[in-house]
């Protein structure tokens, strides 16, 4: 399966957008996520949240990740099992031990596997109904169908506000987001 044109595309605009922004965006940006997404987590009873190791141009998650976990919260990343398979995550705390995996993300080892229920998730880009791009394995598609079959979750997505797209093409098994929490805003998606 490959993605329709006008997705890639897409795509491709959202990394290039997010590829502009500048040091400081980025530091203001880390500051905020950690700020607001662990008031979000405290604010809603979260038991076990999970974020992900940031590459690329991604924004700076151990901040929101140290945040999280001196509010209590556990905290946890994504492990990778294999292509077109679904995520598992596994808990982790800054300063436990990580090994690299593919695309240099770096996954907790000997860990116990967790069920998050509030998963702050990478976003490529977004629209405001809560449809999500990712790189385009469709992880995050399948992780988060797995365990909303499971129990009740929150999904947030973490993308600069250039990121934002007016609507991207949703296809029948994209898992929409809940929330997205830009550099700028907090968004109630739907
Ligand atoms: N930080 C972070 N961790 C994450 C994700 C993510 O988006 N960001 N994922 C979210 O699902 C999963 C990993 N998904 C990824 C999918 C593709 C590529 C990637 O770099 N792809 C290459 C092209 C693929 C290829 O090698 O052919 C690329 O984009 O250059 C990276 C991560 C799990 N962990
Ligand atoms: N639940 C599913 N069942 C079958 N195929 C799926 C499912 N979810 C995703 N896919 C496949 O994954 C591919 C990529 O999906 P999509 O473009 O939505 O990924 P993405 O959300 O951008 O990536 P990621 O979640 O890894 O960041 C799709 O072309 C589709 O074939």
């Amino acid at each position: 399966m490959t993605d329709a044109p006008s997705k890639a595309a897409l795509r491709a605009e959202a990394l290039a957008r997010r590829a502009q922004v500048t040091e400081p965006q980025a530091r203001a940006f880390a500051a905020r996520l950690a700020e607001t997404g662990a008031d979000f987590a405290a604010a809603h009873g979260a038991k076990i949240a999970s974020a992900f190791w940031a590459i690329k141009d991604e924004v700076a998650t151990l901040p929101l990740l140290e945040r999280l976990a001196a509010r209590g919260i556990a905290t946890a990343l994504p492990v990778m099992q294999g292509f077109r398979k679904p995520l598992e995550f596994r808990l982790w705390a800054p300063g436990s031990p990580l090994a690299e995996a593919k695309w240099g993300i770096m996954e907790p080892v000997l860990a116990p596997e967790v069920f998050p229920d509030l998963l702050f998730v990478p976003v490529a880009g977004f629209d405001r109904a809560g449809n999500r791009l990712g790189y385009g394995a469709g992880f995050y598609d399948r992780t988060l169908a797995r365990l909303r079959q499971r129990q009740e979750i929150v999904a947030v997505g973490i993308a600069y506000a250039a990121q934002e797209f007016a609507a991207i093409p949703a296809e029948p098994y994209d898992e929409k987001l809940d929330y997205v929490l830009t550099d700028r805003e907090w968004i109630t998606c739907g």
